[in-house]
């Protein structure tokens, strides 16, 4: 279940009917967060799961979406601030789905030394969830916690960074506790 914790409007919406970008694929913290973003425009605007907040953001300068949802701890959002033909609309406060790391839940003994494949943004928190059992491994970056989950689904790697809804989708199991990441979202239009 996601929570909202605050919003801010700064922006009008824009005429015409509302359709929202973000990171996909399905299972993304993204895709919550344009999913909390949707109950609050008219018509149940359709969400569309780009493979990075770039494409996004394309579409978004394409006119195929009117709004684009990016965390705020994705590490090149500042290109989209400085960015002066699209604009800032709003910031809300969302926890994220719960993270931990995930195995295949069909799998046989893990390695000693299981490698790891997380988004590049939650990556410090491979260390607080790893299992002090493992050592700290080589760290594999995927475009999204989605992502990070099919690769270990398809035996690219042992263990994914991931959210709940991802693992459940690629038929995961947590081997570490759970946590969500208290996130700041950015909420941007065309100008
Ligand atoms: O990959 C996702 O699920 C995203 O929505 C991007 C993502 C993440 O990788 O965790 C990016 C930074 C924040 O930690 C929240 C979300």
């Amino acid at each position: 279940m996601t929570v909202e914790l605050g919003w801010i409007d700064v922006r009008p919406a824009p005429a015409g009917p509302p359709a929202i970008g973000t990171l996909g694929p399905e299972g993304t913290s993204s895709e919550q967060a344009a999913r909390l973003l949707r109950t609050r425009l008219p018509d149940g605007p359709s969400i569309v799961l780009r493979t990075t907040y770039e494409q996004a953001v394309e579409d978004l300068k394409a006119g195929t979406v009117s709004h684009v949802v990016v965390a705020n701890a994705y590490r090149d959002i500042h290109h989209f601030y400085m960015a002066d033909d699209i604009a800032l609309a709003d910031v809300f406060v969302m926890d994220t789905p719960l993270y931990g790391i995930a195995r295949r839940a069909d799998g046989g003994p893990l390695s000693d030394r299981p490698s790891v494949v997380t988004h590049p943004s939650p990556r410090p928190l491979v260390a607080q969830l790893l299992p002090a059992a493992y050592p700290l491994p080589e760290v594999a970056t995927a475009d999204s916690t989605s992502q990070a989950a099919q690769a270990v689904a398809e035996r690219r790697y042992d263990l994914a960074l991931t959210t709940e809804p991802a693992a459940t989708r690629h038929g995961l199991r947590f081997i570490s506790r759970l946590r969500p990441i208290r996130m700041v979202w950015s909420v941007f239009i065309r100008t």
